[in-house]
C-alpha cells in the first residue's frame, strides 16, 4: 500500500517541546501527556508577546537563562526566617496555579528559575509566577 509517512519531530534548534516539525511545517506545542490537555496558560509564548514579556521581566531584574527557554533570578532577603517566609508563600501560590519553580536556598539567598516543563519553555505561567514572586519579594 503506498502512502505518505510523516514523522513528527521537535525542532532541535527550538525550544525544547515547544514545536513539532512535520515534513516543513511547524505546528504547535502537543501536551507531553497525550491524557492530558494543557490550559492556555501553559502554551508556549508567541514570538510577539515574548519581546514583550522579557522585556518586562529584565527590568525587575529577570535573565534569560543561557541554554533553555527559562528565566532565572537571586533574591537576597535580611534574615533566613524571611527567605523561608517568602519561600513558603511562593510555595502555596506554586500548588494554587500547579505551577512550581526550580529554586535553590542558601540563607538569606533564594535563587529561582522559572520555565514550563509541559510545553519546554516560557509560558504565561512563568510571567504570572515571577509577577507573584517580584510583589511577594517586595512586601517581606
Ligand atoms: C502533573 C502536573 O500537573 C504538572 O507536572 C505541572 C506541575 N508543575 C509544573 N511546574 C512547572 N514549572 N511547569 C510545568 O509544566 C508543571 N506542570
Amino acid at each position: 500500500m503506498s502512502g505518505l509517512i510523516f514523522t513528527l519531530r521537535t525542532s532541535s534548534s527550538w525550544p525544547r517541546g515547544c514545536l513539532c516539525r512535520l515534513g516543513g511545517l511547524l505546528l504547535p506545542p502537543l501536551p507531553r501527556n497525550n491524557s492530558t490537555v494543557m490550559s492556555s496558560d501553559a502554551h508556549w509564548l508567541s514570538p510577539a508577546d515574548r519581546e514583550q514579556v522579557l522585556m518586562e521581566l529584565r527590568s525587575m531584574g529577570w535573565v534569560q537563562v543561557e541554554d533553555r527557554d527559562a528565566v532565572f533570578k537571586e533574591l537576597h532577603f535580611k534574615t533566613f526566617n524571611q527567605a523561608f517566609g517568602f519561600m513558603s508563600r511562593v510555595a502555596l501560590q506554586a500548588e494554587k496555579m500547579n505551577h512550581h519553580p526550580e529554586w535553590f536556598n542558601v540563607y538569606n539567598k533564594v535563587q529561582i528559575t522559572l520555565t514550563t516543563h509541559d510545553c519546554g519553555g516560557l509560558s504565561k505561567r512563568d510571567v504570572k509566577m515571577a509577577k507573584f514572586i517580584d510583589k511577594i519579594s517586595l512586601s517581606m
